[in-house]
Formats: C-alpha cells, sequence, structure tokens
C-alpha cells in the first residue's frame, strides 16, 4: 500500500458526460475534505463515433444509449488519468453513481466475463465482443430517463397494483414510463429473444459499479425506488409487479440473500483488472454506487428545511422526509445514507436542454449574451408586474406536470402570442416560469405532508449541477422561493461524484476503523464552511406582485394546456 496522501473517488456516469472527482480527507479532524482531482469525458464531443446528442440516441419517444459508449467513456476517462499522472495506487476506495431509471442488458456469461479481462487489452475491445465470443451486452441500446415509449407498459403495472395511487403506495411513485419496471416490460415484449438471453439487468448505477467490481454489483436502495418494482417500505421487490413486468426477473436483479443493498454497502475490492491496468492497490474498496439524484445528496449539508436543486440535464429538487408519504406527480426514494428515512423527489425534464436551446435562438448558444438579454428584460420588468408574461417551455416530453411535449406556449398582455415581444424576453420568462413550476409542484408535494415546511419557513436552496454556474438562473431561484440560494465552492462543479467520492472515504474509514468513524451528517458538516451565498431575495414590492402574478397565470396555463 502506498503511504502518499490517501484519494477517495466518486465517478458519475449522468446524461451527457462521464465525471470523476477525487477528494483527499482533511490535514486536521474536523476540516473539509478537499478535491484533488477530476476529470470527464463528454460523450458526443469524445465519442462521436455512436451519433448521440446530449449523450442519447432518440427515435420519437423511443431514447436510448449505447451501453459499449459508456464502457468505452470509462477507458477514455482512466486512460486521460493515466497520461495526466494520476497516483492510482493512493485510492483507497471507490464508489460513484449513474443517471437514474436506466437499464442495462448483461448477456449471459457477462459475469464470467468482468472477472476475466485481460489487463493487456482495453474494456470496450473485450465487453464489445470480438469475433471469437460475443458482446456482454444482450441489448446495445439501454433505454434512459428520458424516454416516454412505454405508456402501456405503465397502465399495465397500475392495473396490477390497483391504481395509480395503490402503487405509489407501495413504491413510491406512480408508473413513470422511464422507470426501470415498465422498460423491462417493453424490452420483454419487443425483444424476446435479447430477453431470453439476459444474465442480469444493472441499472446505469450498478452496471458501472459492476465494471470496477469484476462481476455483477447489486443494486442499491435508493436507486432501486425509481424502478417502480421495489416496495420502498421493506427494500424487498414487490413479486406481483415483477410478475408483470416480465417473467424470472428476480433472479435478473438480484442473486443475494438481500434484494438490494444499503447505498453506502461496501461491495468488495476493485477487479484485478484495474490493479493490473492502471496500478490500483489490490485492497481499494468499492463501494455502492446509486443514482445521481440521491448522489448529490450526499455532497450538500442539507439542514431541516433546506432543499436541494440540482440543475444538470434535468432539473429536480429533493428533500429529506421521515415518513414515505407518496404524492400524485412526485417520488419517495430510500435516502442514500439516512437508512429509515426517504428523500422526496420532483423532475422537470424541460430544464438544462431546454435553457440551451432559448440561449441557442437567441443568443447564439453564448451563456454570456443569453446573461444580458436577461439583464435587459430585468429592467423593464417592474412595468410589467401586473399582467406579466409567462410560458410553459415543453420542448420535449414534461415529466412534472405530465405533458406531451412539443409545445411552448408564451402568454403576453392577457393573451396567448407566437413570439413574445421582444423575442429575446424568452430568456427571463424561461428562467421564471422553470422556477416558479418548481414551486409550484413543491408546494403540492408540501401539501401531501412532506418535512419541509415551504415558504417562508423554507430556509434555504442549496444548488448543484452544471447550470448551478450561472447566476442569473440563481438569481430568479431566490427571488421565487424567497429564502437564500447557497453553493459550495465552485471548484466543486460535480456535487454526484462528489458525493460519492465522500461516500467512498466514510465507508473506508468505517471499515478500517481508521480516522473518522462517525455518522455520514458529520461529514457534509464540515462543509457549511465551503457553502457561500449566491443569490439572496430582491425584496421591492414589485417583484413579489409579478411574481405572485405569474404563478397565478401559470397555474392557470397548467389547467388550460392540461392533457
Ligand atoms: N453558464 C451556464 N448557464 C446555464 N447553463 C449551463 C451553464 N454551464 C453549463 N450549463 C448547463 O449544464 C448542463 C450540464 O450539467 P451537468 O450537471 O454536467 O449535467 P449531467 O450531469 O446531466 O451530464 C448543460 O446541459 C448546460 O446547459
Ligand atoms: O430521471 C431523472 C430522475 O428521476 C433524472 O434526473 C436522471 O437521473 C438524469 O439526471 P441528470 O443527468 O439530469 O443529472
Amino acid at each position: 500500500m502506498s503511504t502518499s496522501r490517501p484519494l477517495f473517488v466518486g465517478v458519475d456516469l449522468s446524461t451527457q458526460q462521464l465525471k470523476l472527482t477525487a477528494v483527499a480527507p482533511p490535514d486536521s479532524e474536523g476540516g473539509p475534505p478537499t478535491i484533488a482531482w477530476t476529470e470527464a469525458v463528454s460523450f458526443d464531443a469524445e465519442l462521436p463515433q455512436y451519433g448521440t446528442r446530449g449523450g442519447a440516441v432518440a427515435r420519437g419517444p423511443c431514447v436510448h444509449a449505447p451501453a459499449l459508449m459508456w464502457i468505452e467513456a470509462l477507458d477514455l476517462l482512466l486512460a486521460k488519468l493515466q497520461r495526466a499522472g494520476f497516483p492510482f495506487d493512493t485510492v483507497r476506495a471507490v464508489s460513484g453513481c449513474g443517471q437514474q431509471h436506466g437499464s442495462v442488458f448483461w448477456a449471459k456469461g457477462a459475469a464470467r466475463m468482468l472477472g476475466g479481462l485481460d489487463p493487456q487489452r482495453t474494456l470496450t475491445s473485450q465487453l464489445g465482443g470480438t469475433a471469437e465470443r460475443g458482446s456482454a451486452l444482450a441489448v446495445p441500446m439501454s433505454p434512459i430517463w428520458m424516454d416516454t415509449s412505454t405508456s402501456e407498459q405503465c397502465r399495465r403495472l397500475e392495473a396490477c397494483a390497483g391504481g395509480a395511487a395503490a402503487l405509489a403506495e407501495i413504491t413510491g411513485s406512480a408508473a413513470h414510463e422511464r422507470f426501470t419496471g415498465p422498460q423491462i416490460a417493453k424490452i420483454f415484449e419487443t425483444q424476446p429473444e435479447a430477453y431470453a438471453r439476459t444474465e442480469r439487468i444493472s441499472l446505469v448505477s450498478s452496471f458501472m459499479a459492476s465494471l470496477f467490481l469484476g462481476k455483477i454489483a447489486p443494486i442499491d436502495a435508493a436507486d432501486a425506488s425509481g424502478m417502480n418494482l421495489l416496495n420502498v417500505r421493506t427494500r424487498t421487490w414487490d413479486r406481483r409487479l415483477l410478475d408483470a413486468c416480465a417473467p424470472d426477473l428476480s433472479r435478473r436483479l438480484s442473486d443475494t440473500e438481500a434484494d438490494v443493498v444499503p447505498s453506502d454497502a461496501v461491495l468488495g475490492t476493485i477487479s484485478s483488472y484495474f490493479v493490473e491496468r492502471f496500478g490500483f492497490g489490490a485492497d481499494c474498496l468499492v463501494v455502492s454506487f446509486t443514482g445521481d439524484n440521491p448522489a448529490t445528496l450526499c455532497s450538500l449539508p442539507l439542514g431541516p428545511n433546506d432543499i436541494m436543486i440540482s440543475l444538470g440535464t434535468s432539473d429536480t429538487l429533493c428533500f429529506s422526509t421521515k415518513e414515505a408519504r407518496p404524492t400524485p406527480g412526485g417520488h419517495i426514494m430510500r435516502h442514500p445514507f439516512v437508512h429509515d428515512q426517504f428523500f422526496g423527489m420532483l423532475v422537470f425534464k424541460n430544464g438544462s436542454l431546454a435553457r440551451e436551446r432559448v440561449c441557442s435562438e437567441h443568443a447564439g448558444g453564448s451563456w454570456t449574451q443569453f446573461d444580458r438579454l436577461v439583464d435587459g428584460a430585468a429592467t423593464v420588468a417592474e412595468s410589467q408586474a401586473t399582467n406579466p408574461p409567462i410560458g410553459l417551455f415543453f420542448f420535449e416530453p414534461e415529466i412534472t406536470p405530465a405533458h406531451p411535449g412539443g409545445r411552448v406556449v408564451r402568454w403576453q398582455h392577457g393573451c396567448y402570442v407566437d413570439a413574445f415581444r421582444p423575442a429575446s424576453l424568452d430568456c427571463l420568462v424561461i428562467l421564471e416560469s422553470q422556477m416558479l413550476a418548481m414551486r409550484h409542484h413543491l408546494e403540492q408535494a408540501l401539501g401531501c405532508g412532506a418535512d419541509v415546511q415551504g415558504s417562508p419557513t423554507l430556509r434555504r436552496v442549496i444548488v448543484a449541477g452544471g447550470a448551478a454556474a450561472n447566476q442569473r438562473i440563481l438569481q430568479v431561484m431566490a427571488d421565487v422561493f424567497d429564502a437564500p440560494v447557497l453553493r459550495l465552492s465552485t471548484e466543486n462543479v460535480n456535487g454526484a461524484s462528489f458525493g460519492r467520492a465522500l461516500v467512498a472515504w466514510h465507508a473506508w474509514t468505517t471499515q478500517s476503523r481508521a480516522v473518522h468513524g462517525g455518522d455520514f451528517g458529520d461529514v457534509l458538516e464540515t462543509l457549511e464552511t465551503t457553502a457561500s451565498v449566491a443569490a439572496l431575495p430582491r425584496t421591492e414590492p414589485w417583484r413579489a406582485e409579478r411574481l405572485r402574478n405569474q404563478a397565478s397565470q401559470l397555474a392557470l396555463l397548467y389547467q388550460q394546456d392540461a392533457v
């Protein structure tokens, strides 16, 4: 074992990139851990041969990603680190996460292939299949969270449970097209031979863990909550729901006594492939991987009455809750580190990509120019407090509220318009509409009994994700939620991989009974010193009036445009 400063790694296989953060524990006990290294591979730009846009291949409602691209991204990520002199031998533990709900179908023989990889060759060249042996993947294109093609399977699953509310009572969510159970059902129905050839099914998170582990990794409780298959209270598969999706599903999902493992469980040591090819220590631990949203929860010092908003490809809003009280449009999932608790989540699909679209239409794709247009519109906002413009920017099918998409609705001067005057008002109004939509749906969720009390007792919003770099977005967020918006230090650009690096550290110290050993919550508390206020709510009365009017008009647009 190397004697230099130990590092702990978090890997995030999200929608558009594979990212890695390595953290070093604090020099003195009690301080915050520091980021020692970051690296990323962008799917579209660095692996163009797979033809993805925003990390996905879309054909109508079917949105998939090539699982082999994800494998090649790991080859590339580690090769980049190797070229940069990354000290692999100092890594004591690896954990990680992945975009939620997506599934990887391992072909028969895949587990054997994972356990016998040749360190002289890349993962891609071996798992992608060779002349001598087939691919490790039974289904090359993995359905991902942006897929909306499983409405029929969703209705069937709800019928099997006794309705949408009954399914939500069991699994924490009504049936959602992107959830893994309906997706598996569709693969079974449309590709029965591929399903028959499937040895195991992983989530994107447990798929990445499997590569590091050299065997198929178990699914963790937090990410399993996004499948419509897990009884969210007992943490066991609901056999009736499994059978409603596909035959012999249970043995394809787990092979151990427990159906799912805690999201911070130590799964074993790293595969000898990584030891021999890159120089990881043979005793480097692999700690359970989870979904990217629960992973972000592992990176923020979230206190009572705080909410987390992650602005990744999707916009998501999460809060901790002691009780599982599912809400109609939201999700209740197992908490990633407080094992007897849950978290509530609202997901908005038209998040960053919708903002990017507006940015490209009006600002030529430059965020600096976009910001100028937001500022320009903000100077006249005061004069529009009584009858302010508002819109629905549903370019893609929306999750919250459920909407088929392909539609932008603009409301100005009391009527529907095709374009705002000036057209660049889109830049400010999309931000206001997105944030007001979050608040609207949070209030509905709170009405159903979440622990967070809501404005005005909402204490803080803590943000993460790529778009959290944008000050204009955070200012509108602070105004709408009427609460301070905090961000961790700007170098901490990827909360999800950072959070999992912290989990890796905590799991290692707990296992080795070394320095730390306390609660994971204590680790997160040390991060308070790195959090700073990025935006405070502005208090001019006209602004409150504008937002109030926009909120009521938005609720009306929802009703009028309801499907
Ligand atoms: N300055 C900015 N302003 C607004 N959005 C931004 C800015 N910088 C990055 N983004 C957005 O961040 C998104 C990527 O965030 P990220 O958290 O890396 O996504 P994911 O984890 O889903 O791959 C991009 O789609 C981009 O639109
Ligand atoms: O579908 C969901 C959560 O339910 C998405 O939030 C995915 O988990 C993708 O995450 P990002 O890549 O946008 O972070």
